[in-house]
């Protein structure tokens, strides 16, 4: 059981094919992914009486394999199906359970409800009487325990055909699955753990993982160490706030455009002129925050699009450009979309969340960090990251100018454009996490330091 960090993150097809490509019989990846649960429950129970769901197919299957396990180990567990098992594999691993088989429609319930209903297999919504029943068992259970996906998600897209409990814990077979990350699926998975039953795949999907950042080092000076200039527009708070962001990720150097006084003094301030990013130290400009969507706005992004540095392009900035435009820049650019600035740029469409940003990315030729609860990243090359979900409390203004000057100081500092907006990504939720609640955004930036220091 581990945390899904860095994992692959597969379709309920891609998780057929990896299954198909071990050579491993169904049966044996059963018996290992019933392992695993056993093992977990053992130490998720600590001694309390285990009741596990058991449905029709595979996932059923793993089900009575656990309890098999846990009864032989000693633990008090019951097991109630739904119906028979259909599935060559599930027929074998319940009659290999020697208890009793009770009714999900008459079980009594117990302290540890296990759910091993449905899993990939899941194909329609469940019907009500099943529906019902589970969020019974599970509102009178101590602690409850998803197999693979809580039962009435869909698994490749975040979607929900049926609203499941909210699980404290589920646990992911072989892989991470798109819902365990996805909205609005993912809030009703709990803590996701791997349970790995040894496949060997890996395609372009993972889970986000913490970066491997270089420290400075004896030769480091603040141009190596990243120059990261930074164009205001209207609204200057935005751009403060990123350029606070930007020093506290570990950038070298912030220009901030401007001439309007400020602080800390460790920002360099210097007023918008035409030829101010003619500088070939800057490391990487970030445009959009605060820019606003007037002629001047449009302007300074026209005129900073003309010089051959990696950009940022967020907020404002994301409404002046073209999908087109940004696929003529010289170096990969990074895009921080939220969802509104997604659809605007680059249309609705109602696919899966990671196919659209992986499209968007190979569309402008740029990096496109899809921000929202559940944050895609994805490159023109198809290497994708999702991050697990960050704190709700990320939802106050100035959040996306902090997550913008973060990832802009990476930029600046890291070759590879996708890893600079994982880090970034990574550095803004981690700073999140130890501002607790009700934090505002200027604590998220000054977090930053401390999350910078972790890694
Ligand atoms: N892929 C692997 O490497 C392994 C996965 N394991 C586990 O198997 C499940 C997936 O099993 P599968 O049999 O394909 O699907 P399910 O058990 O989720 O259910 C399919 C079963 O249910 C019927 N069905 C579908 N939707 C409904 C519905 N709304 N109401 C009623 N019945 C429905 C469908 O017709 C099938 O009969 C995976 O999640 C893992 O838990 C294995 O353990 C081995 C390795
Ligand atoms: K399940």
């Amino acid at each position: 059981m581990t945390p899904l960090d860095g994992t692959p993150v597969l379709t309920a097809a891609q998780m057929r094919d990896a299954e198909e490509a071990t050579g491993v019989s169904v049966e044996d990846l059963m018996h290992r992914a019933g392992t695993g649960i056993a093992t977990a429950l053992r130490r998720l129970a600590a001694g309390r009486e285990v009741l596990i769901l058991c449905g029709p197919g595979n996932n059923g299957g793993d089900g009575y394999v656990a309890a098999n396990l846990l009864a032989a180990a000693g633990l008090s567990v019951r097991v109630a199906a739904l119906a028979e098992p259909r599935s060559a594999a599930a027929i074998k691993a319940r009659d290999g359970w020697g208890g009793a088989v009770e009714d999900v429609a008459d079980a009594a319930p117990a302290a540890i409800l296990v759910d091993a209903l449905f899993g990939t297999g899941l194909s329609r919504p469940l019907d009500d009487a099943i529906a019902n029943r589970l969020h019974e068992l599970q509102a009178t259970a101590q602690f409850s325990i998803a197999v693979d996906l809580p039962s009435g998600l869909a698994t490749d897209d975040g979607a929900v055909l049926t609203r499941p409990p909210a699980f404290d814990v589920t646990l992911a077979l072989g892989a991470a699955k798109p819902s365990h990350l996805l909205q609005p699926a993912a809030r009703y998975c709990g803590a996701v753990r791997l349970l790995d039953i040894g496949l060997g795949a890996a395609g372009q999907e993972r889970v986000l993982a913490a970066p491997a950042l270089r420290d400075p080092g004896p030769d480091s000076h603040k141009y190596t160490r990243g120059l990261v200039a930074i164009v205001p527009g209207a609204m200057p708070g935005a751009a403060e706030l990123a350029s606070i962001a930007a020093l506290r990720s570990g950038a070298g150097y912030v220009l901030l455009l401007t001439d309007a006084p400020g602080s800390p003094h460790a920002i360099v301030r210097r007023a918008w002129r035409d030829d101010a990013l003619d500088d070939a130290r800057i490391g990487a400009v970030l445009i959009g925050p605060g820019l606003g969507r007037d002629a001047q706005a449009q302007h300074r992004l026209d005129t900073a699009l003309a010089t051959p540095h990696r950009f940022v392009i967020d907020g404002d900035a994301l409404h002046l450009v073209t999908p087109d435009r940004l696929a003529t820049l010289k170096e990969l650019a990074i895009l921080t979309p939220h969802s509104g600035e997604f659809d605007a740029l680059f249309g609705t469409s109602d696919i899966s969340k990671i196919d659209r940003t992986r499209r968007a990315a190979a569309r402008a030729n740029a990096i496109v960090v899809h921000k929202g609860a559940d944050t895609v990243i994805a490159a023109p090359d198809g290497r994708v990251a999702i991050a697990a979900h960050a704190s709700d409390w990320l939802s106050t203004a100035g959040t996306g100018d902090v997550l913008a000057g973060a990832i802009a100081a990476m930029r600046a500092g890291l070759p590879d454009a996708f890893e600079a907006a994982c880090a970034g990504v990574w550095l803004h939720a981690d700073a999140a996490r130890r501002c607790d609640k009700a934090f505002i955004a200027d604590d998220l930036a000054v977090a930053l330091t401390a999350a910078r220091g972790a890694l």
